[in-house]
């Protein structure tokens, strides 16, 4: 997949699928792909990730174990996820702590899917040490093709260990500090080898910390 420089997700949060495509058509009318929360919708089948497939986008459907809303069955989950995959989907997001993310792995494989697979880490509370990063981005390579971490930064420090780990695994991660303390890494990140940002919509963020898109753009038009 040919990926962009500094490319933004807007992740989608509706909890209705009609509103979601919609407003998925608005957000990559500002950003390169959106991230479609599936976890945040009321009702989901496998013909809506068939038509989410169509967008340039993740799709996540987060476990609520993960800081997600997803409480129905794992197996339903997985599945919703392998018929992502089955649809070529740009990315699909898988966490690290998921026992079957080697099984979504070798299923892409089997059915030669151009699915990319995003194995994603989350810690709400803190940001782990520099060598705990590490371990996780490259427990995370082993399996898939990108590691993502968002994690808690709690002061300045926290921010320089992510942009550092960062930069040195340019082109095959997403490192997010989040909250009000990690926003530099959601304008710095890409400079530093994040193959993507998260940037909000209309005041829509999925995680704390997210920059409006449109505020986004103007400060990297500053700085990058
Ligand atoms: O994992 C991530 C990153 C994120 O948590 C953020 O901090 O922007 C937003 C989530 O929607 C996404 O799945």
């Amino acid at each position: 997949m040919h990926l962009v420089k500094n490319m933004i997700c807007i992740p989608i949060v509706d909890n209705n699928i009609g509103t979601a495509l919609k407003n998925a058509k608005k957000a990559l009318e500002v950003a390169d792909i959106v991230e479609f929360r599936v976890d945040m919708l009321k009702e989901v089948d496998e013909s809506v990730i068939e038509e989410m497939a169509k967008f340039p986008c993740i799709i996540t459907v987060r476990a609520y174990w993960e800081g997600g809303f997803w409480k129905k069955s794992n197996d339903e989950r997985i599945k919703l996820i392998k018929k992502a995959i089955e649809c070529n989907a740009k990315f699909v997001d898988i966490e690290l702590r998921e026992e079957k993310n080697k099984e979504l792995v070798k299923f892409r494989d089997e059915i030669g899917s151009k699915t990319k697979i995003i194995i994603s880490y989350h810690d709400f509370e803190k940001t782990p040490s520099y060598e705990e990063l590490i371990k996780i981005v490259e427990d995370g390579l082993k399996i898939g093709d990108i590691t993502k971490f968002a994690v808690m930064a709690r002061g300045k420090e926290d921010v320089l260990k992510v942009l550092n780990v960062i930069n040195k695994y340019e082109g095959e991660i997403i490192g997010i500090a989040m909250g009000e303390e990690g926003k530099l890494t959601r304008i710095l990140g890409v400079h530093f080898g994040s193959i993507l940002t998260f940037a909000s919509m209309e005041g829509k963020a999925s995680a704390p910390g997210q920059i409006d898109v449109k505020k986004l753009k103007e400060i990297w038009e500053l700085i990058l």
